[in-house]
C-alpha cells in the first residue's frame, strides 16, 4: 500500500487533558480514509498535527514521506488544508480570493469551476465577510483543493451545511478520490463515514478503537433475523448451524424474534441462511420476515465502546 499519512503513537496533552493518547494510523494514497468518533475523541488535534499545525508532545508523523513541521515549505504545495477564510482581506470577494489561492499554484483548477462545482457562483462578488457560514466553509474547501493536491486534509467538511450542499461537497470528495487523490478527513457522523470512505478510523478518548476497509468492519458484523413461535427449539437449531454460531430470543408480543451471528468460515453466506431455512421447513416453522443484514458503524461503534455517536 502506498501510504499518504502514517502517524505512530500520536500523543498530544493540552494541560492536564490527553486529547491523543497514543494514537497510530495509515491513510493510503488515492484513498479516503475517515477519521470517525464523537466530539472531543481527538480528531481534529490529530489532524492538526498532520497538517504540521501542531506538534505532538510524542510520536511520530510522516506525510507523503515527509516530516509536516520540519518540511512544511516542501509539502504545502503538495497538501490541501481547509483553512478558515478569517485571515483574508475584509473587503475580498470570494471569487477574488479563490482566484489569489489560484495564483499561488502552478496548475489550478480554474476558480470558476470550483465555484460552479459547490453551488458558489452566485456568491462569486460577495465581499467574504457576508458570505454565510455554509458558504465560507464551501469556499474554505476550493481553496483545500485549488492547487490539484496530492493530498487534502478535511476537518469536519459537511459540518453545518444543508443536504444539497453535503452532496456537493460528497461529490467533490469522489471525484478527488476517482484523480487519485488521497483524502483524510474527519466527522462523528456515521452516513459520511459509510458514503464516503475507503478506510475508516474509529478513535474514541484519544485512541483508536477500529480500524479497516469500510466495508470490513461492517461486513465482518452481520446478523440474521426472523419472527416466529415464542416456542421454538432453539438448542435443536443451534445443533443444525455451524459451530461459532450463536442464536438469542427477543419476545416482541405474541411473537419472538430470533437473531442469530455466526463466526463461522465463510460466515453469513447463503449456505448459511440455507441451513436455516431448510431448519425451519423440517419443523413445520414459517421464518416471518426474515433477513439478513449488515450491522451499520453505528452498531460497531457501540460494540467497541459502549457509547453513541452523538453530533
Ligand atoms: N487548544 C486546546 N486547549 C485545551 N484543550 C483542548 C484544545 N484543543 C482541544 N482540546 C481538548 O482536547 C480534546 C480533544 O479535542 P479535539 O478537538 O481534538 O477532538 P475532536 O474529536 O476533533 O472533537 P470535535 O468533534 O468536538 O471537534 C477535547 O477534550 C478538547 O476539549
Amino acid at each position: 500500500m502506498d501510504t499518504a499519512v502514517e502517524a505512530t503513537d500520536l500523543v498530544k496533552r493540552y494541560g492536564d487533558t490527553t486529547a491523543v493518547a497514543g494514537l497510530s494510523f495509515r491513510a493510503p494514497r488515492g484513498a479516503v480514509t475517515a477519521l470517525l468518533g464523537p466530539n472531543g475523541a481527538g480528531k481534529t488535534s490529530t489532524v492538526e498535527i498532520c497538517e504540521g499545525f501542531r506538534r505532538a508532545d510524542s510520536g511520530r508523523v510522516r506525510v507523503l514521506g515527509l516530516d509536516p513541521a520540519a518540511d512544511a515549505a516542501e509539502l504545502k504545495p503538495r497538501v490541501g488544508v481547509m483553512l478558515q477564510t478569517g485571515g483574508a482581506p475584509t473587503g475580498a470577494r470570494a471569487g477574488e480570493w479563490l482566484r489569489l489561492m489560484a495564483s499561488f499554484h502552478a496548475h489550478p483548477i480554474p476558480a470558476r469551476v470550483l465555484l460552479d462545482r459547490l453551488g458558489l457562483a452566485s456568491a462569486s462578488g460577495t465581499p467574504l465577510r457576508r458570505l454565510s457560514g455554509g458558504q465560507q466553509q464551501r469556499l474554505s474547501l476550493a481553496a483545500a483543493v485549488i492547487g490539484r493536491p496530492e493530498l487534502v486534509f478535511l476537518d469536519e467538511p459537511t459540518a453545518g451545511l444543508d443536504p444539497q450542499a453535503r452532496m456537493a461537497t460528497w461529490e467533490l470528495v469522489d471525484e478527488l478520490r476517482a484523480a487519485g487523490v488521497g483524502v483524510v478527513l474527519t466527522t462523528h457522523h456515521m452516513e459520511e463515514a459509510e458514503r464516503l470512505a475507503d478506510h475508516v478510523v474509529i478513535i474514541d478518548h484519544g485512541r483508536v478503537v477500529a480500524d479497516g476497509a469500510a466495508g470490513e468492519l461492517t461486513d465482518s458484523a452481520q446478523e440474521l433475523r426472523f419472527y416466529a413461535d415464542p416456542e421454538l427449539d432453539t438448542a435443536s437449531l443451534l445443533a443444525a448451524l455451524p459451530p461459532a454460531s450463536d442464536v438469542t430470543t427477543h419476545p416482541s408480543g405474541r411473537r419472538t424474534q430470533y437473531v442469530i451471528v455466526t463466526n463461522a468460515p465463510g460466515g453469513l453466506g447463503p449456505e448459511f441462511v440455507a441451513t436455516v431455512t431448510t431448519w425451519c421447513a423440517a419443523n413445520g416453522i414459517l421464518p416471518e420476515e426474515l433477513r439478513v443484514q449488515r450491522r451499520t458503524l453505528e452498531d460497531v461503534f457501540l460494540e467497541l465502546t459502549g457509547r453513541e455517536l452523538r453530533d
